[in-house]
């Protein structure tokens, strides 16, 4: 596993020789100075603020509580000094640089345009977050959205990166007002479907596009966006204080690396009417961005305004390994529950013939365009219609909002209802069973068999 920080030689302050904590160990941490560590999937360390404040992306920690972090890279940081308590073993170090304050100063400036918002004096800030892959875009986002819960503000986040979910799995993209604290155990929180919580649960628009990049389908990724960009700017509009609170976008680093992926920043862009773009640790990135955007308007007649911000030295590569590792302990979550929470998901029985299943097709853009019939033959053909097989044992699929019958473009725009792991396909007797968070029927409702999750390990014994 990496270690966070090594080998970011522009981060001279970066101090100390990592190391391998103690099972309790007392931390001293100095105004401005962040202690960062690594928990590996399947251990689990706890840490207490003994004194002083501190805070973690942004959300307060409270005095002497004990939280209990698995399998997670982070940071927890303190603007006047704290002690921490941490029990348990991890990778860890402290750092006394940090971008903080360009972050918090960032904060500052999106409240001013809040305010102004607020008294009809101009737009609401729609914020953008790009950069390269694991430049710290999500841990910007949290912290910006943290700070705004902090200042009772009710900001909606937006997920775009399918290959992590937010509230939700891998492959969907979602909307989620924040108007309550982050769950810093749970990263983002917990959604409805997790069951019950002490941090109040948050509803997330979902929606499912089943794919790791968008780069893979951009003929099913740009619709599916364009039709959650259209429920979240409803939802804003219904909403004065999430109106005004404005959006957070978060992106997959893999648009941020040229062309194809600069025409998906320009559709979202233009989709939730983005006016400001905040660009994370890559001049290059920020020089493209300028001269793409020098000029554009937005719907409102606003110009948009690109800040350029520093990349953390704490921010680690997350190799594959610990990705998959990531992904298979929130589908586990999605239907056990966790340490905190168990659930007893239920088991379904459905005939072959019971079931509607669409698998989302990978050919790319440039592949379908080269069909004969070229691109607007692509446009009904999103998904195949299949029959149950083995090929999709221990996979994850999503139940869509929409009736069997619905054709694939209502299908496609479908909010999700929730997902359903494949435990068992007996072709010989064409029954399927599958593992669902709840008891409600699936048979009246069609199913995306998406590789996004890809097929997780066996879910019941
Ligand atoms: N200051 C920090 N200290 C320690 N770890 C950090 C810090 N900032 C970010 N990280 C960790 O670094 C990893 C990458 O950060 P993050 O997920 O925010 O990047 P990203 O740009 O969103 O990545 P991706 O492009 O894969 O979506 C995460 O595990 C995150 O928790």
């Amino acid at each position: 596993m990496s270690i966070p920080g090594l080998g970011q030689a522009a981060h001279a302050a970066t101090y100390l020789t990592p190391s391998i904590a103690s099972s309790v160990a007392i931390h001293d941490l100095q105004a401005n100075s962040e202690w960062r560590f690594e928990v590996a999937i399947g251990r689990s360390i706890e840490a207490k603020v003994i004194s002083g404040t501190a805070e973690l992306f942004g959300t307060e920690l409270a005095l002497n509580h004990t939280y209990t972090f698995r399998g997670t890279k982070a940071a927890i940081f303190t603007w006047h000094g704290c002690q921490l308590e941490i029990t348990g073993t991890c990778e860890e170090y402290t750092a006394e640089e940090t971008p903080m304050v360009s972050y918090v100063n960032t904060h500052f400036a999106l409240e001013k345009l809040r305010d102004d918002a607020s008294g009809g004096r101009g737009e609401c800030p729609k914020v953008l977050v790009v950069g390269p892959t694991n430049a710290g875009k999500t841990s910007l986002v949290k912290l910006l959205t943290a700070y705004a819960i902090r200042v009772g503000r009710q900001p909606m986040v937006i997920n775009a990166d399918s290959r992590e979910g937010l509230l939700s799995l891998p492959g969907s993209l979602t909307a989620v007002p924040f108007a309550s604290v982050m769950d810093v155990e749970q990263g983002w929180g917990s959604s409805p479907t997790s069951g019950p919580s002490p941090v109040p649960v948050k509803l997330p628009l979902c929606y499912y596009y089943g794919l790791p990049s968008p780069e893979d389908n951009t003929k099913l990724y740009k619709p599916v966006l364009t039709r959650m960009a259209l429920a979240a700017t409803s939802r804003l509009s219904d909403d004065l204080d999430i109106k005004n609170s404005g959006m957070i976008i978060d992106t997959p680093g893999v648009i941020s690396q040229g062309k194809g992926g600069y025409d998906l920043i320009s559709h979202i862009v233009s989709e939730f009417s983005v006016n400001i773009i905040l660009v994370l640790g890559s001049e290059r990135l920020h020089s493209d961005m300028l001269r793409r955007f020098s000029g554009y308007r937005t719907t409102t007649g606003d110009t948009i305004t690109l800040v350029k911000l520093d990349k953390s030295g704490g921010c680690v590569d997350r190799d594959d390994e610990f990705m998959l590792q990531s992904r298979e302990a929130s589908i586990k979550e999605y239907f056990f529950g966790d340490i905190k929470r168990t659930l007893s998901p239920h088991t379904q029985q459905i005939s072959f013939d019971d079931a509607t299943i669409y698998k989302i097709r990978e050919a790319n853009a440039l592949l379908s365009s080269l069909l004969p019939g070229g691109q607007e033959d692509g446009e009904s053909e999103l998904y195949e219609k299949v029959e149950p097989s083995l090929a999709m044992l221990h996979c994850i699929l999503a139940v869509m909002y929409a009736s069997p019958v619905d054709n694939q473009e209502t299908i496609r725009d479908a909010s999700v209802m929730g997902f359903v792991y494949m435990a068992e396909v007996d072709e010989k007797k064409r029954r399927l069973k599958v593992l669902a968070p709840l008891n409600t029927r699936v048979t009246d409702r069609p199913m995306v068999w998406g590789s996004w999750p890809e097929a997780t390990m066996s879910l019941v014994g």
